[in-house]
């Protein structure tokens, strides 16, 4: 016992040395996640009962705060300036200096900010994680998005009597919401929110590995002449994915070609991302069949996630319809496993099944769903641990 609790002290006194060394910059990422998972399952496992409820029950506070952090550029201004103190913030966003004290000293005892003393606030990796592409367009995607939808999930379990949820016409999004609009209808017509959701799809997975990583694309799917279809983006947003693969393979031969709803392809011609050159863009409703025939990959990223079995069905069933011997489904998704899934993935799962009547899928949900499109699964390349993301190649069986 006395052994455990000298084991125990020493340990938090390294913790303290080392993060008030500055050493932990210099670790590489794996090393850094390593330490997030084993602190952070620490911290669950030594929490006192009291601060648990209260972590809880205050976690809705957090998201609203991240976004006032975010709208009044104050995590922005902070990261700008390295150090600065709550006057010289408060002149910088335009905040009251005695709320923006209360705010500072909120974000400090969440880890948001550090201070360094009484009156000296300093940048930090969750103020620089706020201020990033992902941060600036999550955090209001989410709290005017998908949030309503989410309160309204214990009702509306309580009302279907805890059904699993698996109609895409009857999800608690219509309820938080108020709305008969299903959800991508629901964005299109918000501006403001659309904008929000396509930044969000290209920089919700930043930081982590992409399929490139592992599969060498122009090795396993090349095509020899430039006019076949050599990748097809089905719902690839705003091209990121094509962009991603042109920049890996740069003389990779063939089309690359993103399909998407009107709203989105609109913006992709009117506003492209850098680096879009050379792409065609095309909008395509992928509950219609396919146009691009005997396509080399057929590339789905997030888009079965989005949609119960049933409708996954029609989507895949759309695609097989284009095939030619030589073309590959390429289904770019988490395959959950049976045991232990990670903290990042279990929520997406039930955001979709909260929005969506959708689910993330373990390696039986997917065996299950291909087999009911006449699909087999020929191989799965798994690219990350933080979400079991994997590359699962279907054929027509
Ligand atoms: C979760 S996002 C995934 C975007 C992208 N594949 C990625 O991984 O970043 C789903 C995408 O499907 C598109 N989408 C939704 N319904 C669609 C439909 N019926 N036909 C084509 N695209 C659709 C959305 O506009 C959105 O870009």
């Amino acid at each position: 016992m006395a052994s455990t609790a000298n084991e125990a002290l020493a340990l938090a006194d390294r913790i303290d040395s080392l993060l008030s060394s500055g050493a932990l910059e210099t670790l590489d990422a794996g090393m850094r996640r390593k330490l997030s998972e084993a602190a952070r399952k620490l911290n669950l496992a030594t929490e006192a009962t009291g601060d648990t409820v209260h972590r809880i029950v205050h976690s809705p506070l957090q998201l609203p705060l991240a976004l006032v952090g975010v709208e009044t550029r104050l995590f922005e201004a902070l990261t700008e300036q390295r150090e600065a103190t709550n006057l010289e913030l408060a002149n910088m966003t335009n905040v009251d200096p005695v709320l923006m004290k209360r705010l500072l000293r909120y974000y400090q005892s969440f880890g948001m900010v550090d201070q360094p003393s009484d009156d000296l606030y300093r940048v930090n990796n969750i103020t620089s994680a706020m201020v990033s592409l992902g941060g600036r367009a999550g955090v209001p995607f989410y709290l005017g998005t998908l949030v309503p939808a989410f309160n309204a999930l214990p009702e509306f379990l309580r009302k279907t009597k805890y059904a699993n949820v698996t109609d895409g016409a009857h999800c608690p999004w219509y309820l938080g919401h108020q709305t008969d609009k299903q959800a991508f209808e629901w964005v299109k017509e918000r501006p403001d929110m659309m904008g929000h959701f396509m930044s969000w799809m290209v920089s919700q997975r930043d930081g982590l590995p992409m399929f490139l990583d592992i599969i060498d694309f122009e090795k396993e799917f090349a095509v020899q002449e430039a006019n076949d279809p050599v990748f097809v983006d089905i719902g690839g947003a705003l091209g990121h994915q094509c962009i991603a693969l042109r920049q890996k393979h740069p003389g990779l031969v063939g089309r690359i070609i993103l399909q998407d709803r009107e709203e989105v392809i609109q913006q992709v011609k009117t506003r492209p991302i850098p680096g879009f050159e050379g792409i065609e863009a095309q909008s395509y409703d992928f509950f219609t069949p396919q146009p691009v025939k005997g396509a080399r990959a057929y590339y789905l990223r997030n888009i079965l996630h989005d949609w119960p079995d049933h409708k996954c069905v029609e989507i895949l069933k759309n695609v097989k319809s284009a095939m030619t011997k030589d073309s590959r489904i390429l289904i770019d998704e988490m395959v959950l496993p049976e045991r232990g899934a990670p903290w990042r993935a279990t929520q997406l799962d039930l955001a979709m099944s909260t929005c969506f009547a959708a689910m993330e899928r373990s390696r039986a949900d997917w065996d299950s769903l291909l087999g009911k499109a006449g699909l087999s699964i020929l191989k799965i390349w798994k690219y990350t641990d933080q979400l079991d993301d994997c590359i699962i190649v279907a054929v027509p069986h």
